[in-house]
């Protein structure tokens, strides 16, 4: 099979410039264009300069239709409203849409949904093995303990982060509803402040504190009467999540339209 050519969207950001140097060292891909939003003063910038590499020739463009005519995949990493106008034109040129943007609402979720039967979606809060491993795990415990275990989701990141709680936190909080055979929506406690009163049994709580330069440290805390387990997991570079989305997109290569996990991606899914 040819090179696969890609196209990273958000290319001026963090994750955008962690993946363009992923490309850059995995055989088998190759960096087709690089999107950012209209108005940005990066625009017309080449992409490996700003990704802290040689030049490329590649500049950083707002025009996703026209980067788009020769590309076979698109790895996103941008915001909400970027993403759903992405997920059109993906969808229009039967590219692979790896969709790692968080912060997305339930309308948002529904319009990604609405264009899995014709395109190759691979969509998930985090990209690390490690993280998909680690909500597996979690699953399996809250299948084995009952709501005398109260579940709590811990997340921190870095002092920029817009959204909370993280889209990794609701990937676990999701992972325990699952394992413990409950809606997460009906179950979930978010944001307490003030006179709260106690914890209602059975609710899968979020937490999120942001500080520093810290690129994802997650933790999920079943707290029992007098014992507590604590599964951790601790992102020290963000290019793990680079290397995860690269290998999304080259195992989505040529699959049939539909909506993936990085579960499916890493074999996990029946774990
Ligand atoms: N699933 C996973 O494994 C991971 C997910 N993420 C998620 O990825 C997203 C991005 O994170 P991060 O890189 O740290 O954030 P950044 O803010 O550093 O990057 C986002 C980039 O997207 C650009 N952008 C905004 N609008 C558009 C548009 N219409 N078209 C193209 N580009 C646009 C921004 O440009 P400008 O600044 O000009 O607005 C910016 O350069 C977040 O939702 C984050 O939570 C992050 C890491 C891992
Ligand atoms: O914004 C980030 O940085 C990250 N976002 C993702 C999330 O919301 O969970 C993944 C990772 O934790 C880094």
């Amino acid at each position: 099979m040819s090179d696969m050519r890609l196209i990273v969207a958000g290319a001026g950001g963090r994750m955008g410039r962690a993946l363009i140097r992923t490309i850059s060292e995995t055989p088998g891909a190759v960096l087709a264009g690089a999107l950012e939003a209209p108005g940005s003063e990066l625009l017309g910038q080449d992409a490996g300069v700003l990704a802290g590499l040689p030049e490329n020739g590649v500049k950083l463009s707002a025009d996703l239709w026209t980067l788009s005519k020769d590309a076979d995949g698109i790895l996103d990493f941008t915001v909400p409203a970027a993403t759903i106008a992405n997920v059109a034109i993906a969808a229009q040129r039967g590219l692979v849409h790896v969709i790692g943007t968080t912060g997305l609402s339930s309308s948002d979720n529904a319009v990604i949904k609405s264009v899995t039967g014709q395109a190759i979606v691979v969509q998930s809060g985090n990209m690390s093995l490690g993280v998909n491993l680690l909500a597996a795990l979690v699953k399996r415990v809250a299948q084995s303990l009952d709501d005398g275990f109260d579940i709590e989701v811990l997340e921190m990141h870095h002092k920029a982060k817009i959204d909370a709680p993280s889209g990794t936190a609701f990937m676990l909080g999701q992972a325990a509803a699952e394992g413990r055979k409950i809606p997460l929506e009906q179950h979930s406690a978010r944001g307490r402040d003030g006179l709260t009163g106690a914890r209602n049994t059975g609710d899968i709580g979020f937490a999120s504190l942001r500080g520093g330069t810290v690129a994802g440290d997650h933790t999920v805390i079943f707290a029992g009467p007098y014992e507590r387990i604590e599964l951790s997991h601790k992102a020290e570079d963000r290019m793990i999540f680079a290397h995860g989305a690269l290998k999304a997109a080259m195992w989505a290569h040529g699959k049939k339209p539909g909506l993936y996990s990085m579960a499916d991606v890493l074999g996990l899914g029946d774990m």
